[in-house]
This record gives structure tokens, C-alpha cells and sequence, in this order.
């Protein structure tokens, strides 16, 4: 069975609360949807805005290999002819070798929204099908709240279609507009649907029961042709059916090819990249494509996936271009750890006494705030540092942080100064001003050490997060510390838990140095 994937992130995609891309923002969505070989790319609503026109102008640029891109609109305005109507004549105008229309399915939905007879919204959808057949290359229909209608009044949904089959729609769209149809009830509609209509098939189902996927692979199943959806489920209310889901269910569960392997293996770069252009957080728990969908923690499941990783994943990561990775903190066996080691390249046996002293370590540190999770440079100090292996570099003899403001409406200034013992046992002493009293701690401990380990001068902080672990207790409580640094080569985290933020600061400071010294192998 043929399956064709039609991608709306650029039009219902947008439609989503606090997404708004720009024509550039577009172009580059299309472009990665080409690449990865979406088969259609529902481009924007021409009759809508200036954006979606100027986009349809600039794509043809663009030179798809694979992706056609399609024109989105609606039926004719009941008091307009089609050649009057300024939204049919834009999808004309944007040239699109594909145009894509919803009209209504619903009979309340006729003679509520659009206020006309249900004779006559029959008549809209026929004979604005039949003008853009005339005018168009592939022209769809979308069958606006089909399941919905359906159950209202199924003779009269049928209707809608046999009119959308008559005006010529190459595929006729079911769409779960509003999304509460549930998978059992979407399968037994379908089959009747297929007792009237001939033309190809399509789905178009929405998030609000979370079900859209589900209801998309339903549909496949009782043989529709066309699936629209959107990457990472973006689009109006709670989204659309999600493409970064039912692309690999398709091609690995229910073995259609609508995707090359190759193209599979860009899934998680593609939701990625379509992320952080709607400029969107993480989605650490997203199906596929998220930062833990491969990730084990507890203990029994590394062991197990250490033997097979078939034991704790339905498919290997590699497929979809995501990686597994194992999590290490209070919920760890000796397994967790010695993936770390193996992952690390270190030479060390799993029965060796300092893996099972750095489980318990860990464990007492995570019983007091730490967390290993995020900071797996400082685990792997712990881990060095129980063998033996991890040289002192420097003893820290003190420090101390002032953040004082002068006057009134004036601006705080921070100032630290360290006192510490370098490698050749001297103590010294330096003080350094900062954009608050960590900067200042951060500028004060590198000015000291910077002399005996020029090779720092490469580390940069690149995130800052805090966060207070027990709430109830008020400015008594424990805060923990994470740090991100980078050298330009290599990203590391280090973690530092305390009452006191500035020690907890210096702690995960501390670790971010040392780590850098012992990576480079001083
Ligand atoms: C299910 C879906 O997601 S469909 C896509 C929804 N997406 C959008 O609405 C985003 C783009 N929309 C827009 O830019 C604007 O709404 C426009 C340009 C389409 C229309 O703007 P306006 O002319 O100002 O109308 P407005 O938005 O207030 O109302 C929509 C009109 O379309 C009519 N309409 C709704 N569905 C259809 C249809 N399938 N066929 C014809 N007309 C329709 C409504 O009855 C209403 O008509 P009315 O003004 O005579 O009451
Ligand atoms: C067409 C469309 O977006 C819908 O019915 O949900």
C-alpha cells in the first residue's frame, strides 16, 4: 500500500498557540521536510495574509526535489462565484501545483457558521472543486468535522463527499476537526465511507483526546492513502496529528515505506530543527525524537539493556537518528555505572571495588540534593577520584564575596576575592569585580589559576541553572547548582548543592575546572 505523508506544520502547524514563523522560518521548514521527502508541504492559507503570499513566491526558489507543495483555502463564498472570490483566486495566484480546500461536512455546522442550505453548501463544494480541477494541478478536499458530522447526520455527510467526488477532488480528506473521535469509532466510519466513495482517501485528525496519532494509524489501517499531519503535533487547540510519531510507526510498525531509511534516520534532526525555529523549549519525553526516549535510569533496566537493548526499547535509536543514553543517580545498580566507563573509554572492570563504592556515593549525594542526571562531568570526577586517579590540582584555602550596593538607585556590585594554594605550594591571592557575586567568584578563581593552567583561558560558562530543592524551609534552603561549560570542542556539566548558593556555585565551578584539567590530561 502507497501512503503519502502530507505536512501542515506551515499552515494548522501555525495555527498553535505562540507560533508565529516568519517567510524565512518557512522556507527553512520546507526545505528540511523536502530533504527528509515529505510528500506534500500544505504551505499557508494565500487568501489569509501577505506572509503566506510572499512564501509561495519565494519557494518555487527553492527547487524541491521531493516535496509538492499544495495551496490551502476554503470553498467559495456562498454570495460569490468562484471567479469573484478573492480567497479561491489566491490559491490561483500562489501558482502551487497543488491546492487544498475544506469545506463543510456538518449540517449544523452549515447552517450555523456559514448560514446558508444544506443544498447550497453542497453546491459551493462541487463547483469550487470543479473551477480549481480546471486550474490546478492536484487539487484535495479537506471534509471539515467529517467524523462529527458523520454521527449527526451521516446521509447528509456522505453527501459532502459524493459532491467533493463529483467536482473532482483527487482525495478526499476525513478530518476529526474538533478531536474527540475516538480510534473504534473513526475505523467503523471509514468502512462506510467506503461503500460510497471511490477517490482516494485521506485522514486529518487533531490532538484534543490525544488520539490523533492513534486515529491516523487507525485510518492506515482501514486503508486510507493520504495522512496529514505536522511536526511535533504542532497546530490549532491541542495540535495535530503528530508526523514525528506516525512516520515511524508506519515504516518500522506497520511496514509501509512512505519514507527512505535514510530519510528515517533525519526524524530526530527534523523535529529538532522545526523546534527551535517556532522557538520552542525541549520536549524531553516526545516519542521518538526526545532527549529521553532512549534514556534508562533505573537500575534493572540498564542491566538488562547492557545484556540486550532490545529488553527496554521498542526500536534502537540509531533508526530515527535519536541515541540511547543511561542516566546515573539514586536509582543506579553497578550497570549504570558501568556503562558510564564503558561509554567513557575507561578501563575498568565492573566488579572493581570503586564501582560499588560510587553507587553508594552516589547515593548518599543524590539523598542530599545532588543530581547526577544533568552532571555527568562531576560523576565521572567522583568515579576518577575513588581510584585514585584524579590529581589535587589546587587547594582552595578561601574565599570570600562581597555584593554591595553604594547608593541608593545604584547598580549592586559584586566582588570576590580567592585565596588558594597552587601546584607549586605557593598561596595566592586575587580579586576579581563580576556581573553578580558568582561571575565575580568565576573571574577571582580563574585569575588565580589561569597562570598555572593557561589551557582554561578556553572554558566559557554557557548555562547557569539554580534550583531550590526544599521549598518549605524559605531562604534556609538547600539550592542546587548546575553548570554548563564549553572549551569550543566539548560541552560538560557539573553540579554543586549547598544552603549557601555561592558555595553551591563554587562547588559546581570547581568540578567545571578540574574536569577540563583532567580531560586534557594535566
Ligand atoms: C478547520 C480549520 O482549521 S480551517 C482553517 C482555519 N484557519 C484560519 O482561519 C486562519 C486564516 N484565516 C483568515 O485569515 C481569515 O479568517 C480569512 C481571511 C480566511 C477570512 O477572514 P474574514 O473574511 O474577515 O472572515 P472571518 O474570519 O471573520 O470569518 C470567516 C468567514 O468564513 C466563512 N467560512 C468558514 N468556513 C468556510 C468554508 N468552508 N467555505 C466558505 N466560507 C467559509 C465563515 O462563515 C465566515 O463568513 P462570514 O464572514 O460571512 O460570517
Ligand atoms: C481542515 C482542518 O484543518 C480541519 O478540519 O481540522
Amino acid at each position: 500500500m502507497d501512503v503519502k505523508l502530507y505536512d501542515t506544520t506551515l499552515r494548522d502547524g501555525t495555527q498553535s498557540e505562540d507560533i508565529s514563523f516568519t517567510v524565512e522560518d518557512k522556507l527553512h521548514v520546507a526545505q528540511l521536510l523536502d530533504d527528509f521527502g515529505i510528500h506534500y508541504i500544505e504551505g499557508g492559507w494565500p487568501g489569509s495574509n501577505p506572509k503566506d503570499i510572499e512564501f509561495f513566491h519565494a519557494v518555487k526558489k527553492l527547487n524541491l526535489k521531493n516535496a509538492r507543495i499544495s495551496a490551502f483555502g476554503s470553498t467559495r463564498r456562498a454570495k460569490l462565484t468562484c471567479e469573484e472570490d478573492p480567497n479561491i483566486q489566491a490559491l490561483l495566484e500562489s501558482q502551487a501545483p497543488v491546492a487544498c480546500i475544506f469545506g463543510k461536512t456538518w449540517d449544523f455546522h452549515v447552517t450555523t457558521a456559514l448560514q446558508i442550505s444544506l443544498e447550497q453548501n453542497l453546491e459551493i463544494i462541487e463547483d469550487s472543486l470543479a473551477y480549481l480541477k480546471k486550474n490546478v494541478e492536484e487539487v484535495f478536499y479537506d471534509a471539515e468535522h467529517f467524523f462529527d458530522g458523520y454521527k449527526a447526520n451521516p446521509e447528509y455527510a456522505i453527501k459532502t463527499l459524493l459532491a467533493a467526488q463529483r467536482g473532482g477532488a483527487e482525495t478526499i480528506v476525513l478530518c476529526d476537526t474538533n478531536g474527540g473521535t475516538l480510534p473504534f469509532e473513526l475505523g467503523a466510519i471509514i468502512e462506510e465511507v467506503k461503500k460510497h466513495i471511490s477517490v482516494p482517501l485521506g485522514i486529518h485528525c487533531h490532538n484534543d483526546s490525544e488520539l490523533a496519532v492513534a486515529n491516523s494509524i487507525t485510518a492506515v489501517k482501514h486503508g486510507i492513502t493520504q495522512v496529514q499531519g505536522t511536526i511535533n503535533g504542532f497546530g490549532e487547540r491541542c495540535g495535530n496529528a503528530n508526523l514525528i510519531s506516525i512516520i515511524p510507526n508506519l515504516k518500522l510498525k506497520m511496514g509501509l515505506d512512505c519514507v527512505s531509511d535514510q530519510g528515517l534516520r533525519k526524524l530526530n534532526h527534523l523535529s529538532h530543527s522545526v523546534r527551535e525555529l517556532a522557538n520552542l523549549g525541549e520536549w524531553k519525553n516526545q516519542p521518538y525524537t526526545g532527549k529521553s526516549a532512549f534514556a534508562h535510569k533505573g537500575g534493572i533496566h540498564v542491566s538488562a539493556i547492557l545484556k540486550n537493548p532490545e529488553t527496554y526499547e521498542h526500536i534502537a535509536p540509531e533508526v530515527v537518528g535519536n541515541k540511547r543514553r543511561v542516566l546515573v543517580s539514586d536509582l543506579s545498580g553497578r550497570s549504570n555505572i558501568q556503562y558510564k566507563i564503558e561509554e567513557m573509554g575507561l578501563d575498568i572492570d565492573m566488579n572493581d571495588p570503586s564501582v560499588q563504592e560510587v553507587v553508594q556515593k552516589i547515593k548518599d549525594l543524590e539523598n542530599q540534593g545532588y543530581a547526577y542526571e544533568g552532571a555527568e562531568a562531576s560523576m565521572e570526577l567522583l568515579l576518577q577520584k575513588s581510584r585514585g586517579n584524579l590529581p589535587e590540582y589546587f587547594k582552595l584555602r578561601g574565599y570570600r564575596v562581597v555584593d554591595e550596593r553604594r547608593e541608593q538607585d545604584a547598580e549592586p556590585i559584586s566582588e570576590a576575592t580567592v585565596r588558594l594554594e597552587a601546584p607549586n605550594n605557593e598561596v595566592y591571592h586575587t580579586a576579581a569585580m563580576g556581573d553578580g557575586p558568582v561571575d565575580a567568584l568565576n573571574s577571582a578563581l580563574r585569575k588565580a589559576l589561569i597562570q598555572f593552567y593557561p589551557i582554561l583561558d578556553e572554558v566559557t560558562l554557557v548555562d547557569y541553572k539554580v534550583r531550590i530543592l526544599n521549598t518549605t524551609v524559605g531562604t534556609k534552603a538547600k539550592t542546587r547548582v548546575l553548570i554548563e561549560s564549553t572549551d569550543g570542542k566539548s560541552t560538560w556539566s557539573t553540579v554543586g548543592v549547598h544552603c549557601d548558593i555561592i558555595r553551591a556555585s563554587y562547588l559546581a565551578l570547581v568540578d567545571s575546572i578540574r574536569y577540563k584539567l583532567y580531560k586534557e590530561k594535566i
